[in-house]
């Protein structure tokens, strides 16, 4: 993205002068204190939310009206506002996709390991049998979904450990790193775990400091915290894009 500006109606500037690049199968944390505008962010990449400025791109093409219907189909959104509706988690999964495959579903159900629970009704769904779920499991339902979405090769995903317990929040991520192998991967997230596991961090100041500038830093090694120095790295022109992961 290129010198991309944001403001909330009626608000002063969210982000400005944005400038950053994301190859083809990265695995990046967007960082930062709560009202940075990392789910803002997100929204812009998605489209969701018109650029007072600048531009974003994704796979070479701009984020705007005209390209947003075939970009749609490009990307992922993950966050555990998901809706579900009545019906299985299966049914669930496999969403109004009439060309999606019984054996597409079933694998997506493995890879974010809810096998055990295919058959069970999600929380709030109005089926007689009213299982449940719980937040991990929404979570991963959400992963199963993208699973099961080809074309998406872009991951946009908001907290994906927020208010989960270690051992859910680990099966979460595990999840996640499954599903974004072939993929690139954008994520909103606080949780230290979380960020060890990416290969850079993009950190977005409050409001109260600089305005929207990002830093940015490679996620050395796994067992690394996230460092607390993030160097600066201004983008080179041609100033860019999200790249998206090929087809496996
Ligand atoms: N629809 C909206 N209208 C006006 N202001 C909004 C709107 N949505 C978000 N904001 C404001 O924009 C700022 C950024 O919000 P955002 O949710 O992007 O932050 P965040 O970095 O994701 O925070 P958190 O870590 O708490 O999720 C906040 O001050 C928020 O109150």
């Amino acid at each position: 993205m290129d010198q991309l500006r944001f403001r909330h109606a009626g608000e002063p500037l969210l982000l400005d002068s944005l400038t950053l690049r994301i190859r083809a199968g990265e695995r990046v944390a967007l960082v930062g204190p709560s009202g940075a505008g990392k789910s803002t962010l997100l929204a812009l990449i998605a489209g969701l939310l018109p650029a007072a400025g600048g531009e974003i791109r994704v796979d070479g093409l701009p984020v705007d009206e005209v390209h947003a219907r075939r970009l749609r189909a490009r990307m992922a959104w993950i966050g555990q506002g998901s809706h579900v509706f009545a019906g299985t988690v299966q049914r669930n999964v496999a969403l109004d996709r009439s060309g999606v495959r019984r054996e597409e579903v079933r694998d997506a159900l493995a890879l974010a390991a809810l096998d055990g629970v295919a058959q069970a009704l999600p929380e709030g769904s109005l089926g007689e049998r009213g299982i449940g779920l719980s937040g991990g499991e929404l979570m991963r339902l959400a992963l199963a979904r993208a699973a099961v979405q080809p074309d998406a090769r872009l991951l946009l995903v908001d907290e994906p450990t927020a208010h989960l317990d270690p051992r859910t929040a680990e099966a979460v991520i595990e999840g996640l790193l499954r599903l974004a192998r072939d993929r690139t991967l954008i994520v909103a997230t606080h949780d230290p775990a979380l960020i060890a596991r990416m290969d850079r961090t993009i950190a977005l100041n409050a409001r109260d400091a600089t305005i929207g500038t990002a830093t940015d830093t490679p996620t050395d090694t796994p067992t690394d915290p996230p460092t607390k120095t993030p160097i600066v790295t201004p983008m080179a022109p041609p100033h860019a894009s999200i790249a998206l992961g090929s087809a496996a």
